[in-house]
């Protein structure tokens, strides 16, 4: 049937609940001042990785408020944890919004990592819910993930938090739009795909090949070789691409982007939401943009490889058939700075 919609005083939108049109001047000014016109760049990026680093400081056991915000109310604290480096940048840059806006920072972080996923070619329109509550206190250390965890601590951490080890890999999609600036702080900006512009199946494809170089300086803590010149491979993003717990789940994305954007819908609708009673929330996913789709780009081979390079571990499915780029092996550009 026929959803009913309220037209907004602006004149211009219309949304499901009245309470969203608050937030269409919020997301003109985040796509005009905090990416850049509405480009799927560097800020987009850091704005996607604090939507996790704040929801994940949840525990079943050792507390925490999840997507409540605090690792900008409780910044001190929060961005001085290890597995925090580098998230101070994005904290900084975001602060004077949420300080211009009649909004929340637990549902301005949410906000903006949505808008700024919808500016990446190929990616989901992700679910938006308002109304988080102002954090009452700091996550407590030592639940961020760290690129030098094993598997175990991993699982283990996200199960701490609600997410099985299939939620794990649906949430790591978000690693094809991602770089690196600190694993190897010599070439900050380093990329974990090939196109960190793009939300494709890329990520899944290469994370699967045979590593044979380290873009930088070499073994950095957290850091294993990738297959290409300019990409930087997470030990974590490798090894769960070869554990038996998650490498099929890992495989079944390397050439589907319907299921690629269908799962990574599905986590972060939970991730963002997490610590919350979702019913006490209104849903706002009518205010995020709709991303453009992929037209033209399909998985591949980057040049020069092919199956021969992929180390295999799913035993239950083969690797899709892909072709392999033309031409000599080429190197990855890094992300420009902001
Ligand atoms: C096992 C879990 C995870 C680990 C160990 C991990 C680790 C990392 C590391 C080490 C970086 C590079 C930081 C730097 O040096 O600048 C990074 C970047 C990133 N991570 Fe993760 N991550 C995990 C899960 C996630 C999740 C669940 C999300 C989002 C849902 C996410 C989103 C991102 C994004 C978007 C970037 C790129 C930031 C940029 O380009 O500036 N990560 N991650
Ligand atoms: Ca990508
Ligand atoms: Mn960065």
């Amino acid at each position: 049937g026929l959803i009913k919609r309220v037209a907004c005083d602006d004149g211009v939108h219309s949304v499901t609940n009245a309470a969203c049109c608050a937030l269409f001047p919020i997301i003109d000014d985040i796509q005009e001042n905090l990416f850049d016109g509405g480009e799927c760049g560097e800020e987009v990026h850091e704005s996607l990785r604090l939507t996790f680093h704040d929801a994940i400081g949840f525990s079943k056991t050792a507390g925490g408020g999840g997507a409540d915000g605090s690792i900008i109310t409780f910044d001190d604290v929060e961005t001085a944890f290890h597995a925090n480096g580098g998230i101070d940048e994005i904290v900084n840059v975001q602060k004077p919004f949420i300080a211009r806006h009649n909004i929340t920072a637990g549902d301005f972080i949410q906000l903006a990592g949505a808008v700024g996923v919808s500016n990446c070619l190929g990616a989901p329109r992700l679910p938006f819910f308002l109304g988080r509550p102002t954090a009452t206190a700091a996550s407590p250390p030592g639940l961020v993930p760290e690129p030098f965890d094993s598997v175990d601590t991993i699982l283990a951490r996200f199960d701490d938090a609600g997410f099985s080890p299939v939620e794990v890999v649906w949430l790591l999609i978000s690693h094809t739009i991602a770089a690196a600036d600190l694993v190897d702080p010599t070439i900050p900006g380093t990329p974990f795909d090939s196109t960190p512009g793009v939300f494709d199946t890329q990520f899944f494809v290469e994370t699967q090949l045979k590593g044979t170089l380290f873009p930088g300086t070499g073994s950095n803590e957290g850091e294993v070789q990738s297959p290409l010149a300019g990409e930087i491979r997470l030990q974590s993003d490798h090894l769960l691409a070869r554990d038996p717990r998650t490498a099929c789940e890992w495989q079944s994305f390397a050439n589907n982007q319907a299921r690629l954007q269908n799962r990574f819908i599905a986590a972060m609708q939970k991730l963002s939401v997490l610590g919350h009673d979702q019913s006490t929330l209104t849903d706002c996913s009518d205010v995020i943009p709709i991303p453009k789709p992929l037209t033209t780009q399909v998985a591949h081979f980057p040049a020069g490889l092919s199956v021969q390079d992929v180390e295999q571990a799913c035993t239950t499915a083969a690797f899709p058939t892909l072709s392999s780029d033309p031409g000599p092996a080429t190197s990855v550009p890094p992300v420009p700075p902001s």
